[in-house]
């Protein structure tokens, strides 16, 4: 997809929402698990529920690898659905990887060219080799870890250098890789406080920003700080939308909580 189709998008909609679809068998409305593919089912009736409330899906691969083939075929069914009926929606493969170049590549063909994923998630501890790979696919996009919303993100993205965070100096050096323009990079919402000074280093760059609702991670902070002039943002929830119900209203729920979401990010979008 064209950055210039996402911006579209958030601006029709008036919403920066992305729902993630992390399935927890465990978690699920008990009835569905009678059906023959319970994933799939379970994220057709919230994508169904939800898509006029957001802009982008966000499958986590980890919840479909757990489940071996059949996880494996619900992801791709599931991302098959939003391309065939809702090909607007932005779509993110959660997948967080990264290697050298080689195996890298062989990461992108597999989100960007079997399963037709918009972009992908990517760590970059191991630098500019294990990235670039990523960005050589027309119209999609590597989405960067820079600074995480969890506890251990202090364990290595703060250690400072000679006045620069570590996260600094890994969301700088990725600007100059080949390609570069196709990369966005994620910011935890719980850790908003830094947003400006994200914005300085990054002014033009779309931002993934997982952590509000179960996190607690604060979404006015988040527009007030992270907003750019093409609105800049993609924030993500997934428990807070996909389990606000166990029963079988479950997808009103979902709609509800994805509704109020999207009124809290309306004012925010001119
Ligand atoms: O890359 C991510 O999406 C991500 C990065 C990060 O720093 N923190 C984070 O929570 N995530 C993901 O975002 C989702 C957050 O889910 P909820 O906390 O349920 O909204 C999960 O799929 C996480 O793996």
């Amino acid at each position: 997809m064209q950055l210039q189709e996402l911006i579209e998008q958030i601006q029709q909609k008036k919403s920066m929402l992305c729902v993630g679809l992390d399935v927890d068998l465990e978690k699920i409305p008990k009835h569905l698990l009678e059906l023959d593919d319970p994933i799939f089912e379970f994220n057709k009736a919230i994508i169904e529920a939800t898509q006029e409330y957001c802009i982008a899906y966000k499958p986590n691969i980890a919840f479909y690898e757990a489940y071996g083939l059949k996880g494996w075929q619900a992801l791709q069914k599931t991302i098959n659905y939003i391309n065939e009926h809702y090909p607007e929606q932005f779509t993110i493969a959660d997948a967080k990887r990264g290697d050298i170049g080689n195996t890298s590549k062989m990461y992108a063909k597999a989100f960007f060219e079997d399963l037709n994923f918009d972009s992908v998630t990517v760590a970059p501890y191991m630098g500019k080799d294990s990235i670039e790979p990523f960005l050589q696919f027309k119209n999609k996009h590597a989405i960067m870890l820079g600074l995480t919303s969890n506890e251990g993100a202090k364990d290595f993205q703060f250690l400072e250098n000679k006045g620069t965070l570590l996260f600094e100096s890994v969301l700088k050096t990725s600007r100059t890789w080949v390609n570069s323009r196709q990369l966005m990079y994620v910011v935890g919402a719980t850790k908003s406080s830094y947003l400006k000074k994200i914005r300085q280093i990054l002014p033009d760059s779309f931002l993934l920003i997982p952590g509000v609702g179960a996190q607690g991670g604060n979404l006015k902070e988040v527009c007030e700080h992270g907003l750019n002039s093409t609105y800049g943002l993609i924030i993500n929830s997934t428990r807070g939308i996909i389990y606000a119900s166990q029963e079988e209203d479950f997808a009103i729920q979902a709609a509800y909580n994805a509704k109020a979401l999207q009124e809290q990010m309306e004012p925010y979008i001119t």
